[in-house]
């Protein structure tokens, strides 16, 4: 697999071809996603709770994602690698840039932050200092006690015209992506069309330029309920292997997400 940049993300989001990312922990994982035609792995702070076992991501620290970033990006072929900063790394600006160092040292492209338009200072330091990021609006799962759930966010047009600004605050500040957890459909296209970064979304709809799945949904690993969002590629594919090429397969001829995985606005 050829080296996957920003620079491919953006040419892909001007061509109008979807492409894929997927979580990976450890370097088997990796091997697996980026050998498969997954564009982008994501090392998420959902390792606090699918390899961890805690009920929220609060608990990860960035000692833990720096470790599993090492791991991954040992077994990586060629993807692109975005970290997640995990809870209050990037709470004190000087605090957030030694912390995004810690992770591009650690083997990452991109460093993932969970906020909106308080964070574009940090965005804009970032971006002078040669650090990439990705910014994770709607459902932040960092903030779950303050949203009162795993809930749908930007259903009313006060909440929706506040991510839509929040966006284009972000791009404007030096983001290079974004990516919309659990939002309508017709705001995350809106956004989509709004901003000149490429966007990825999980729970967003099929309108959004990338999507992503947590590795361990999407291979039908995860215990007890799952969110709408998810879809088991291991059903009709024999291997590991072929789920995730089935994944990719049918996020670029845009059968996956289908309406059923998609959440509307009254
Ligand atoms: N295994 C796993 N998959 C994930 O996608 C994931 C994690 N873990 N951990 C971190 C966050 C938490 N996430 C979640 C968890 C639950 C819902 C959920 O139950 N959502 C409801 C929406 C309810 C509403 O309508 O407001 C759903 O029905 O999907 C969504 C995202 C996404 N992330
Ligand atoms: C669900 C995705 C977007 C994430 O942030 C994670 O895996 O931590
Ligand atoms: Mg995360």
């Amino acid at each position: 697999m050829t080296q996957i940049t920003l620079h491919t993300l953006a040419a892909l989001k001007q061509s109008g071809e979807k492409f894929t990312c997927l979580t990976a922990y450890d370097a088997t994982q990796a091997n697996l996603v980026s050998s498969n035609g997954t564009e982008v792995i994501l090392i998420g702070d959902s390792l606090g709770m699918v390899c961890q076992g805690h009920s929220s991501t609060v608990p990860v620290t960035i000692d833990d994602m720096v470790y599993h970033t090492r791991c991954v990006s040992r077994g990586n072929q060629g993807a692109l690698l975005m970290a997640d900063m995990p809870f209050m790394a990037s709470a004190m600006e000087e605090q957030s840039i030694m912390n995004c160092a810690a992770l591009m040292q650690a083997g990452a492209d991109i460093i993932k932050l969970e906020g909106g338009r308080w964070l574009c200072p940090t965005v804009k330091k970032l971006s002078e200092r040669g650090i990439p990021t990705c910014l994770h609006l709607g459902l932040t799962p960092q903030t779950v006690s303050m949203l009162g759930g795993y809930k749908v966010q930007g259903k009313d047009t006060g909440s929706a015209n506040r991510m839509i600004e929040d966006a284009c605050l972000l791009e404007q500040a030096g983001a290079n992506l974004l990516l919309l957890e659990c939002v309508p459909t017709q705001l995350a296209r809106e956004i989509t069309m709004a901003v000149n970064i490429p966007v990825i979304g999980i729970g967003a709809g099929p309108d959004t330029d990338g999507q992503v799945l947590v590795i361990y949904d999407m291979l039908g690993m995860t215990a007890g309920r799952r969110p709408r969002f998810v879809k088991n590629f291991m059903t009709d594919s024999g291997s590991p292997q072929a789920a995730v090429a089935a994944f990719v397969s049918d996020v670029k001829e845009n059968r996956f997400p289908g309406p059923e995985h998609g959440f509307y606005s009254e």
